[in-house]
């Protein structure tokens, strides 16, 4: 049983077990049109539990972020070489959004991807997506791109990220 990391109400947050796993993917497929397979869930959590992380209430899940660590280009560093967190899919389910649990579980996984000694963490979301954007301002991501035709359908992206000072 994993400790809670953060409550809000009576919503706890926490890492993920493997037995999150398929209530966090049910949670995806009836939010968001981006899916992914059991794998790609698997190996993130194993990869970084740290920022994996759930939400839940009466033992039920409500929502999940999952992110990775990759190496790469700074968004905010010419020509920096950085550790970056990237958070791969964060959904709600919206009976229980604008509680706050959101922004409980990005600030939560900006800690989990400082434990690792990230020196940034981004994300992409769809341009029509406000509400995803005003939080992610809210908590202090700015928008480094627009990323064309990112999505299968067409629709661009916003690349947005947070720096680290430690
Ligand atoms: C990288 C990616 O995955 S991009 C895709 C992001 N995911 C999605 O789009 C999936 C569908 N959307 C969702 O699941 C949700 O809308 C999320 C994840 C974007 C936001 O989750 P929420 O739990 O609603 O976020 P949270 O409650 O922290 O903040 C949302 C709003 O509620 C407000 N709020 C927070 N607490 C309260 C409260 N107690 N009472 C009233 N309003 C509140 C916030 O101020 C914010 O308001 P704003 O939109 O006017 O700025």
């Amino acid at each position: 049983m994993q400790v809670a990391l953060r409550e809000i109400g009576n919503c706890v947050i926490r890492r993920c077990d493997l037995s999150d796993l398929i209530p966090a993917m049910e949670i995806n497929l009836k939010t968001l049109p981006e899916h992914y397979s059991d794998y790609f869930y698997e190996s993130l959590l194993a990869e970084l539990p740290e920022a994996f992380l759930v939400a839940e209430i009466d033992k039920k899940l409500v929502g999940y972020i999952m992110c990775k660590i990759e190496y790469g280009f700074s968004n905010f560093k010419k020509l920096g070489f950085v550790k970056k967190g990237h958070v791969v899919s964060i959904a709600v389910l919206p009976e229980h959004r604008k509680k706050g649990i959101g922004e409980g579980l990005v600030q939560e996984a900006i800690a989990g991807v400082k434990l690792k000694k990230s020196d940034e963490l981004y994300l992409e979301v769809r341009c029509s997506n406000n509400e995803a954007v005003r939080l992610y301002e809210k908590i202090g991501f700015v928008t480094k791109q627009r990323l064309k035709a990112y999505y299968r359908d067409g629709e661009d992206a916003y690349l947005m990220a947070i720096e680290f000072a430690y």
